[in-house]
């Protein structure tokens, strides 16, 4: 209804006037949604101009909090003060859909007296030389990255430690090309506190976490801060944009576990965005960065866009019905939808890279195309990383290295690589929106054990595992498939 007659002509709401909050002050407050323990209340403080008329003026405050069924605001239901600006800013409005002036307001409805958190969720790398091993030990360690039947998950650790032995000084090399670790923990902490920063900015209070999988903040240390902070609803974001079983996937598995398993975990909200390429901030933000990069370029118009991406084993989504390589297709043709409208119609194509193993992973290969591209005459490239959003050891060494000196070798003379998004204000806003919207579907975890973990705490059952899967390990390493499988980690 209008709210007339409180000296403030030009402001309505969605809801009812239900009186002045304070007689004493030029204070009022309006029911504006309702809900099944009372009504959603946002109380304003008017300001009088110099012409006398009382208006919400651009730094009035708004309150609001939950009345009970009576429409009555007690003061231990009232809320930190929010001001919330309308793009001009100027509009003043809490909870709920206000109108003021002409335009309409939509404020997202958090309730202040939750304390909100954001888990970031990443894949973690070493920070030095000597944690290359262990965090090779911790990925190949993961089910979701070596998926064995389930009657040799016994062989899961012991194969895991054989691995990352085999693969080590291959990595090293790689970690010690990028100057000697892995830049991912520094980056995801940046993005992490603009994350925060702009939720702020946004009237959102919450504290961003980072949880990694595989190497420190992990996924364990970071559940343990929130549980410290008594966090009352948590946004789970992975920091992958596409969803596959290996990624986040993985990860949500291990929070679900952890958080079925703990009394003050199960009952707490929790919204999980799993996948976000679709995202029209992230879209764009891609775009802008893949038309920043196509300038450098002498002829921009004759680039090949190519867009590499990490690649899974075939068997993931072939046999287990992973979604990643058909979000990966989608999101490379949303991206180039988006360039089109912004006329730049290069030719593109998609191509997956870093492959572990004896096994056949997503084709066509990232080495392979580069090779054929060049042999068929292509000689401007622009290669864009599209499964991750910092930079880490497979666009600084495999493809600003290898890759590039592949592509070079091949007959590309002019080669660019478009960075990765980081702390691009454009797209951690858009984390932020996404943060936003997830909010209010936040649901508790369900409590039920999940059968599918493998009991490790057992010492005794431990040992027995680790001595006759070593034993079993070694034997089947001997086989010649092994022995070429071994070869491949190693390559
Ligand atoms: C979307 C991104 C990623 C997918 C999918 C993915 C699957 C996947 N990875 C391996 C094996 C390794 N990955 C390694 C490093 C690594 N992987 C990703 C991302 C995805 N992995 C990132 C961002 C990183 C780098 C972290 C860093 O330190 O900068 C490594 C270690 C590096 C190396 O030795 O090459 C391995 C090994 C498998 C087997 C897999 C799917 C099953
Ligand atoms: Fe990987």
């Amino acid at each position: 209804m209008d709210v007339v007659g409180l000296g403030v002509p030009h402001l309505k709401t969605s809801g009812s006037f239900i009186g002045n909050a304070n007689h004493n002050s030029s204070e009022f407050c309006t029911r504006t949604t309702t809900n099944g323990h009372g009504a959603s209340i946002t109380c304003y403080s008017t300001k009088k101009s110099q012409d006398h008329s009382t208006s919400l003026a651009p730094h009035s405050v708004s309150l609001h909090g939950l009345a009970d069924r009576n429409g009555i605001l007690r003061k231990s239901h009232l809320l930190e003060p929010v001001i919330n600006r309308n793009p001009a800013g100027q509009t003043f409005c809490s909870v709920g859909t206000c109108t003021v002036g002409q335009s309409l307001v939509e404020v997202p409805s958090h309730a202040t007296h939750e304390k909100v958190g954001v888990l970031l969720l990443n894949l973690g790398g070493p920070e030095t030389l000597q944690d290359v091993q262990p965090f090779l030990f911790n990925l190949f360690a993961d089910p979701d990255i070596i998926r064995l039947p389930r009657l040799f998950r016994f062989l899961q650790r012991p194969l895991a430690q054989l691995i990352s032995l085999l693969r080590a000084p291959k990595s090293k090399e790689g970690y010690a090309a990028i100057g000697g670790g892995s830049p991912l923990r520094r980056i995801t902490d940046e993005q992490a506190h603009a994350l925060q920063m702009v939720l702020q900015a946004k009237k959102m209070h919450a504290n961003v976490y980072v949880g990694m999988r595989y190497w420190h903040p992990f996924t364990e240390e970071a559940i343990h801060q929130i549980k410290k902070d008594r966090i009352t609803k948590l946004v789970v974001l992975p920091l992958y944009p596409q969803y596959s079983i290996s990624t986040s996937g993985s990860s949500i598995r291990l929070l679900q576990s952890i958080f079925r398993q703990d009394s003050y975990l199960s009952g707490v909200p929790v919204s999980i965005i799993k996948s976000w390429y679709r995202r029209e901030g992230y879209i764009k933000s891609m775009a802008d960065l893949i038309e920043r990069e196509l300038q450098i370029f002498s002829k921009p118009e004759e680039v090949m866009i190519f867009f590499s991406a990490h690649g899974v084993p075939i068997s993931y989504v072939e046999e287990a019905g992973d979604p990643y390589r058909d979000q990966m297709e989608e999101c490379i043709s949303l991206i180039m939808e988006e360039l089109k409208s912004r006329s730049i119609s290069n030719d593109y194509t998609l191509a997956y890279q870093s492959r572990v193993g004896p096994v056949q992973w997503l084709k066509p290969y990232t080495d392979e195309v580069l090779v054929e591209l060049g042999q068929k005459g292509v000689k401007s490239l622009l290669a864009v990383p599209v499964s991750f959003v910092s930079e880490h050891i497979e666009t600084l060494e495999e493809i600003d290295m290898e890759y590039k000196e592949l592509a070079l070798e091949s007959g590309i003379e002019n080669w660019g690589r478009v960075p990765a998004l980081g702390c691009t204000s454009s797209f951690i806003t858009d984390l932020a929106d996404a943060v936003i919207e997830a909010l209010p579907s936040a649901m508790s975890m369900s409590t039920e054990k999940d059968s599918s973990l493998v009991d490790d705490t057992d010492p005794v059952r431990y040992a027995i595992n680790l001595f006759f899967g070593s034993i079993l390990a070694f034997l089947l390493l001997l086989s010649p498939k092994l022995i070429s499988a071994a070869r491949n980690y190693l390559n």
